[in-house]
């Protein structure tokens, strides 16, 4: 696992109409295992921050370091090295469309000097890794959006790299195609722990995937931390209208929790079901209600056993979320991060 740091770095271009300040004294910290969405309009220098993460460009002034050591201070050789242990996908997949599936996989294999062999092998268990056991021989330009980017995944993986950049990487596909990839990175984070850095312009990939979030405007991070904090709370303009554009209203929040509750009546039908145990720190009539103001979600309170102790609720509840949600993991761990624990629910008898 491999942890980012920046440390006061700025990068600008000379051009024939001036100096670009792309990135103006940006700091962010982002540990190993996270997976951190980059998030801002055009312009405000998303890519340049995330390409000066492995130096494809490299900062006029400040600090890159991967695992506390600083890129600056590698030779050549050695930031050739470190640059293995990071891969990126991109929004246009970049694949060679002139190679089989399993040849593009097999491509970083080969430079890293692996026997045909070895190489096929790893690229087939990566291709199964990432749903596409049976297209090896397929081109290309035979995939779907969605197939081609988990090809352009798997060929990121056969290096075994510790972190991976994902520049707008599902931008190009439609929202269920993005689902299904966002679900996949979701898998490599868990599964190989691999460190996940998410550029996008688009709220509901960083809500639907992110654990912490920066938020970039004009080459500043003007706001950064825990993506369900930043939901529920969000302190800068920017982030205010990208959660209010991301609802697709310009509804107020407290109209919005109205509206969750509408729906929490209305709507509701036999989603999943958690127990929640209040103990320490939790105060559940904010937790529950905030909740449903960070996601837009209605849930049911099928039971709630909870006492009132000094103004510390203490006992447990039974939620039930939206049938057909594809937000309840983000949910339980909003829950679970406001210190709630989370049990499974085996068998529910409504009362
Ligand atoms: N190689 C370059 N030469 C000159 N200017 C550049 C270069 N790369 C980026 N810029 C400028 O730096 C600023 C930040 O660009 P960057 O591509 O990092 O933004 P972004 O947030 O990723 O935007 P987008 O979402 O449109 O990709 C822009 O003004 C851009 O024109």
């Amino acid at each position: 696992m491999s942890g980012i740091v920046i440390e006061k770095v700025r990068k600008s271009f000379d051009t024939k109409d001036g100096v670009v300040e792309a990135l103006k004294d940006v700091n962010l910290n982002i540990d190993s295992g996270d997976i951190y969405g980059i998030i801002g309009m055009s312009g405000a220098g998303k890519s340049t921050l995330v390409r000066c993460m492995n130096f494809l460009e490299v900062p006029t002034e400040g600090q890159v370091l991967i695992d506390g050591k600083a890129l600056g201070d590698l030779t050549e050789k050695e930031l050739r090295k470190q640059r293995e242990e990071i891969g990126m996908i991109f929004q246009h997949f970049n694949l060679l469309m002139q190679k089989s599936v399993i040849d593009n996989v097999c491509f970083p294999l080969y430079i890293k000097g692996k026997k045909k062999a070895e190489a096929r092998k790893r690229a087939a268990e990566l291709l199964e890794i990432v749903g596409l056991g049976d297209r090896q021989n397929a081109y290309p330009a035979q995939l779907s959006g969605g197939q081609k980017q988990r090809v352009a995944i798997a060929r990121a993986l056969a290096s075994d790299p510790k972190i991976l950049l994902c520049d707008e990487a599902t931008s190009a596909l439609d929202p269920q195609t993005t689902s299904s990839i966002l679900e996949l990175l979701k898998k490599i984070n868990k599964q190989f722990g691999i460190t996940i850095v998410i550029i996008t312009h688009q709220m509901s990939v960083v809500r639907e995937i992110c654990t912490h979030v920066a938020i970039m405007y004009e080459g500043e991070v003007v706001e950064k931390g825990l993506v369900a904090d930043i939901f529920a709370n969000p302190q800068s303009e920017v982030a205010k209208e990208l959660i209010r554009k991301d609802t697709g209203s310009d509804i107020d929040a407290d109209s919005r929790l109205d509206a969750g509750r509408e729906k929490g009546q209305a709507e509701i039908k036999s989603g999943e079901k958690i127990r929640i145990v209040f103990s320490e720190n939790s105060a559940f009539e904010p937790v529950i209600a905030n909740l449903i103001l960070t996601f837009g979600e209605p849930v049911n309170i099928l039971k709630a056993d909870t006492k009132n102790v000094g103004g510390v609720a203490k006992g447990e509840m039974i939620l039930e979320f939206m049938e057909g949600s594809t937000r309840t993991e983000m949910m339980k761990q909003y829950l679970k991060e406001k210190g709630l624990a989370i049990g499974e629910v085996t068998e529910y008898v409504g009362s």
